[in-house]
C-alpha cells in the first residue's frame, strides 16, 4: 500500500540518519507533501492520518535535536578556539615571566630594571653552590642582574645583584621530609590502590643566601602605620644593611619630611611593576588584610615571601604584631619560617564583540575572590556556569563569588561558605543571595577551569570584581574563564599555618564562642540493659 511504502520509508530514514539535519528535513517535507497531495480520506483510513500525525511530530523532534546538537558543537568548537587562543598567550606570558619552582630564573631576565638596582650584593656563589638547582628543590631562585649604570637616586652602580635564594621543604609526620614534596600521593602497585605518606603540608622556608632587599607596602592615611615604617626602615638600613623598596607615593611623603630618606628606593613608572620580582626578597606589609591583597596584586607573577604586620582591625592574613616587629624581622631574615601557601586564581575576561582578536585583556590574579554580581542593576543575574566544560548551573540572583580557600574566610563566607584552611587546594564556588532555597555552595577540586558567560538572552549585564576592586563589566555573551594560577602567594607564619588560621577565625571572628554550660543541672541517667 502506498501510505505505508511511504510511511515506513520515512521513518527508517529518519531511524537510520538521525543527527543529519537536512534529511530530517527533507523525510518532514516529504510526509508534509504526501498529506496534502493524498485523495480524501475514506473514514478506515483515519489511522492513517493518525500515523501520519505521529511521523510528523518524530520528525519535528529528531529535526529540533539534530539542530541543538549541530548549535552546541558550534558552540563547543567556538570555546575551544578560544580556549586555544588563551592557552597559547598563557604560554607566551610563562615563557616570558620567571621561572618557578628550582628552575633558576635567566641570568640576563632582569635587563629593563637597571636603573632600580642599587644595592651592594655579595656577588659570588654561596655556600659554595651553583647557581643551578636540580628541579625536584621546590623553589629556589637565584636572579642575576646586569645592572650597569644606576639611576636610582644616590647614584650607586651597580654591575651584578643576585637574588637571595631560598627553598622550601614540606612536613612530613612531624618530621622533614627528605627535602622534597612527595607528589605522588597514589599507589597502585599490584592491582591494590594505596595513599602514601601524606605530606603534613607544614612547609617552612629556609634561607640559602641572605635576602638584601625589601619591599614594605603600607596601608596609605594611616598615622600610626606611616610612623612605623618610618621606624622600620630606618632599622632595616642601620641595623640590617638592607635595600628597601616603597611605593612612589610613600617615597614623596619620606622626601617631603627629610632628605635623610635619599637611600630609599621606589620606581617611576607604572610598567615597571612588572618587573619587581627578580628585585625583591622579601615583602614586608603594614596594614589590614586588604594591604595584603594590595601588594599581592602588585606581582603578576610570582611572588616574594610576604611578612604581613597587623594595623588592620581584623588581620586574618596578617599574624605578626607590629610592637614586636624587630624580633620578629629577626626571625624571618634568619628562617627557617614556616609559611602559608595560598594559592591564586587566575581570571580572565573573553569578550564576544573581540571573539575573533588574538589581542585578549590580561589576566588578573586574585588572592581572594573574583565576584561576579549584578551591579547597579535590579534584575537578577542570570550566569551559566561551566566547569572544564561541564554545565554546572545557572546562577539567577545577585550574583556568584569563586573564591580561593585563602578568600574562604572572607566574601565567600558572608554569602554563606564555607570556612576553609587556606593550603586546601580548591575554588570555592559560592552563590550570592541565589533565588532558590536548594542552592547550597560547591568547593570544586583545584585543577579545573571554571567559565562563567552571561547568556545572549540575559535581562542586564554582569560586573566583575577581583579582591573587591577593579570593576568591569560582563555584556550578554561575555565570559569570565578562571583557574588556579601557577603562583601562589607565599605568607610568613606566626606559628605554623593551621595553628595562625585557628587563631585567626577564633580571635577574627569569635568563631562558635559561646558560654559553657554549667554542669550544675540535670543529667543524662544511664539505665543497665536489661
Ligand atoms: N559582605 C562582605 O563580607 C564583603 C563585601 C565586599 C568585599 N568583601 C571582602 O573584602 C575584600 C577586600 O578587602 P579590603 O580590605 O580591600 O576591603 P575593605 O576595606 O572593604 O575590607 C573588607 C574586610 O574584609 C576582611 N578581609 C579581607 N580579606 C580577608 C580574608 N581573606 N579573610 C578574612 N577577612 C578578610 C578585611 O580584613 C576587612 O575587614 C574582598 O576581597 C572581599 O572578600 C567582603
Ligand atoms: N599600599 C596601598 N596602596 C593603595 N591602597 C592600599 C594600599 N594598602 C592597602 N590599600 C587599600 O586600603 C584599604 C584598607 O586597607 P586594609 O584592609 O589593609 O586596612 P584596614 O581597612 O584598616 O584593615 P581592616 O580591614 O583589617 O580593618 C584596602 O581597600 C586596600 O586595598
Amino acid at each position: 500500500m502506498k501510505n505505508d511504502a511511504l510511511g515506513n520509508g520515512d521513518a527508517n530514514s529518519l531511524g537510520s540518519n538521525p543527527e543529519s539535519g537536512s534529511s530530517l528535513a527533507q523525510s518532514e517535507k516529504a510526509v508534509e507533501e504526501l498529506l496534502t497531495q493524498q485523495t480524501p480520506m475514506l473514514a478506515t483510513d483515519d489511522h492513517l492520518i493518525e500515523f501520519s500525525e505521529a511521523l510528523r511530530t518524530v520528525a519535528k523532534a529528531l529535526r529540533g535535536s539534530a539542530e541543538g546538537k549541530a548549535l552546541a558543537q558550534a558552540e563547543a568548537a567556538e570555546w575551544k578556539r578560544r580556549y586555544e587562543l588563551e592557552r597559547s598567550k598563557n604560554q607566551e606570558l610563562l615563557n616570558k615571566a620567571p621561572p618557578l619552582n628550582g628552575v633558576c630564573a635567566d641570568e640576563s631576565s632582569s635587563k629593563g630594571m637597571d636603573h632600580l638596582a642599587k644595592s651592594p650584593r655579595s656577588h659570588g656563589q654561596e655556600n659554595g653552590k651553583s647557581g643551578r638547582y636540580p628541579l625536584e628543590r621546590i623553589c629556589s631562585h637565584d636572579v642575576l642582574q646586569d645592572g650597569g649604570e644606576s639611576n636610582s637616586p644616590n647614584g650607586s652602580n651597580n654591575k651584578l645583584k643576585r637574588k637571595a635564594s631560598f627553598k622550601l621543604s614540606w612536613g612530613c609526620k612531624g618530621q622533614q621530609a627528605n627535602d622534597q614534596h612527595k607528589k605522588e600521593i597514589v599507589s597502585f602497585e599490584s592491582g591494590n590502590i594505596t595513599t602514601a605518606d601524606r605530606s603534613s603540608k607544614q612547609i617552612s622556608l629556609t634561607w640559602e643566601t641572605s635576602p638584601q632587599t625589601v619591599i614594605i607596602f603600607t596601608k596609605p592615611n594611616s598615622t600610626s602605620v606611616r610612623l612605623l615604617s618610618v621606624e622600620m626602615l630606618r632599622w632595616l638600613r642601620e641595623h640590617k644593611g638592607l635595600n628597601v623598596y616603597v611605593e612612589p607615593r610613600v617615597k614623596a611623603e619620606l622626601l617631603a619630611e627629610s632628605s635623610s630618606f635619599d637611600f630609599v628606593q621606589t620606581w617611576e613608572d607604572d610598567k615597571e611593576i612588572s618587573l619587581l620580582h627578580p628585585m625583591i626578597d622579601l615583602v614586608i606589609t603594614l596594614g589590614g588584610d586588604g594591604t595584603v591583597l594590595w601588594a599581592a596584586s602588585m606581582f603578576k607573577g610570582p611572588v616574594p615571601p610576604i611578612v604581613p604586620f597587623s594595623m588592620g582591625s581584623l588581620g586574618f592574613m596578617t599574624p605578626f604584631h607590629s610592637e614586636q616587629y624587630r624580633d620578629c624581622l629577626e626571625a624571618v631574615l634568619k628562617g627557617p619560617i614556616s609559611i602559608t601557601l595560598r594559592h591564586r586564581l587566575q581570571c580572565h575576561i573573553i569578550r564576544d564583540k573581540a571573539r575573533h582578536d588574538y589581542e585578549t585583556e590580561e589576566n588578573t590574579l586574585v588572592l581572594n575572590e573574583v565576584t561576579i554580581d549584578r551591579g547597579i542593576s535590579s534584575y537578577l543575574t542570570n550566569l551559566e556556569c561551566y566547569c572544564d566544560n561541564s554545565f554546572v548551573t545557572c546562577v539567577q540572583g545577585d550574583g556568584l563569588i569563586l573564591s580561593t580557600t585563602s578568600g574562604s574566610t572572607a566574601y565567600s563566607l558572608a554569602a554563606g561558605g564555607s570556612m576553609v584552611h587556606p593550603q586546601v587546594p580548591g575554588i570555592l564556588f559560592t552563590p550570592i543571595c541565589p533565588h532558590s532555597l536548594s542552592f547550597r555552595p560547591l568547593i570544586l577540586p583545584d585543577h579545573v577551569t571554571v567559565r562563567v558567560q552571561v547568556p545572549f538572552n540575559s535581562r542586564s549585564s554582569a560586573w566583575v570584581s577581583f579582591d573587591g576592586k577593579g570593576r568591569k563589566q560582563l555584556e550578554a555573551g561575555d565570559a569570565l574563564v578562571c583557574s588556579i594560577a601557577p603562583w601562589p602567594v607565599s605568607t610568613a607564619c606566626q606559628v605554623e599555618s593551621t595553628h595562625d588560621f585557628l587563631r585567626s577565625i577564633h580571635d577574627g571572628l569569635h568563631w562558635n564562642l559561646r558560654k559553657t554550660q554549667s554542669s550544675d543541672g540535670p543529667r543524662d541517667t544511664i539505665y543497665p540493659l536489661l
